[in-house]
């Protein structure tokens, strides 16, 4: 493979049988990029991943790192290497053999192999316990070996199925910071699956936002969160209210959207829906005041339904026509300069230009 080499999928897909997990996508991974698979369970990152590793093949579609084409090579030609979310790591075996033993494999003699085990020991701070067995070590430290074993095959892509989700909270943020740090200090790319948006937002360059086994949004972390592309990207990275409804205005610089209990909503003109077709809108949690209405504001009036006081923070769920949980998350000081309990009235209001128009991911 090319050194920092893009790695490119083209209409790739997966069928176990008659299910089609993954439906034919397309996407650009640039060369040294974190880039994050993010969604569901069941959505088709894991699939997704082993078809870019090679450990399964892909039903249809290229699979391109640099100019080569691997589609049909096996997972030790392609210049990947994948870290499983077990670690899969030999319990019989110390750490040098454990981390030496793709090298074996490959016939690199026992002297060599070793030296490099330990230097990649020794880069991943584990080379006190060099003698150690996996399970002689914390849940942090069998990472780390597990890191080793991948990287010693000199990868130019290292894919980390769901690598942090057997750590416990505290150890899982320390180790996203090692996971970002080694990932810069490698300079190559990382392709890293993962069901937690926090954690995709924290670590990737590249979030790949999957569902049902297609890419709803692929983009960095700051415009999947401020301008998520359709419903299930603003619901699933949170902090997004969505309002689903049917056109029933479109002239050019408005669109008026009225939701199934007839509340009616405004979004900025040129959506291109036309009068009658379904339309989704979203309105960030944090950009929704209690207020009077102002004339350059759009809203509803609802009754404030629940209230939970978080500390530096507290999130309010008002009900309106045809509006069942709409979210406000406020200061703890705006909140107690104008306090609400539940069953107030509230009048609520955000600027035009917070209205998210959201589309549609076809199939
Ligand atoms: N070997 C298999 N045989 C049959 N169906 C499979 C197989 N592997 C996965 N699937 C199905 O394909 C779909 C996608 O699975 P996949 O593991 O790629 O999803 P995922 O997003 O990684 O989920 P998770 O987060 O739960 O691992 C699921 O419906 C799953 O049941």
């Amino acid at each position: 493979m090319n050194k920092n080499a893009d790695i490119e999928l083209a209409a790739v897909s997966k069928a176990y049988g008659s299910t089609l997990a993954v439906h034919p996508i397309s996407l650009k991974i640039p060369a040294t990029t974190y880039c994050c698979l993010l969604g569901p369970s069941g959505c088709g990152k894991t699939s997704t991943l082993r078809m870019i590793a090679g450990h399964e093949a892909a039903t249809s579609g290229d699979i391109l790192l640099g100019d080569a084409n691997v589609t049909d090579l096996p997972p030790a030609r392609r210049g990947t290497a994948m870290m499983f979310q077990s670690y899969a790591l030999f319990p019989h075996l110390d750490l040098v053999d454990n981390v030496a033993f793709s090298l074996k494999m490959k016939g690199v003699e026992k002297a060599a192999r070793r030296h490099e085990a330990m230097e990649m020991l020794r880069l991943m701070q584990l080379e006190p316990y060099a003698d150690r067995r996996p399970a002689q070590l914390s849940g942090g430290q069998q990472q780390r070996v597990a890191l080793a074993r991948a990287l010693i095959t000199k990868p130019e892509a290292l894919l980390l199925d769901e690598p942090l989700s057997a750590l416990d909270p505290f150890l899982k943020i320390r180790m996203r910071a090692e996971l970002k740090k080694l990932q810069a200090s490698l300079g190559i790319t990382f392709i890293h699956v993962t069901h937690s948006q926090e954690e995709a937002m924290a670590l990737a360059d590249l979030i790949v936002v999957m569902n049902n086994g297609r890419i709803e949004q692929a983009a960095s972390p700051r415009v999947v969160f401020e301008r998520p592309a359709t419903a299930f990207v603003a619901r699933f990275m949170g902090d997004h209210n969505v309002i689903s409804g049917k056109v029933v205005e479109a002239s050019g610089d408005t669109t008026v959207i009225e939701v199934a209990g007839g509340g009616r909503f405004k979004a900025p003109g040129g959506t291109k829906s036309a009068r009658g077709e379904p339309l989704d809108l979203a309105v960030r949690t944090d950009r929704v005041r209690i207020a009077g209405a102002e004339d350059d504001l759009l809203g509803f009036n609802g009754i404030v339904s629940n209230v939970e006081y978080l500390g530096s923070t507290v999130n309010l769920s008002v009900t309106g026509a045809g509006i069942d949980d709409f979210t406000i998350v406020v200061s703890d000081d705006a909140y107690f300069a104008q306090p609400v309990k539940i069953g107030d009235a509230v009048s609520l209001s955000w600027a035009a230009t917070d209205v998210i128009v959201l589309g549609r991911v076809a199939g």
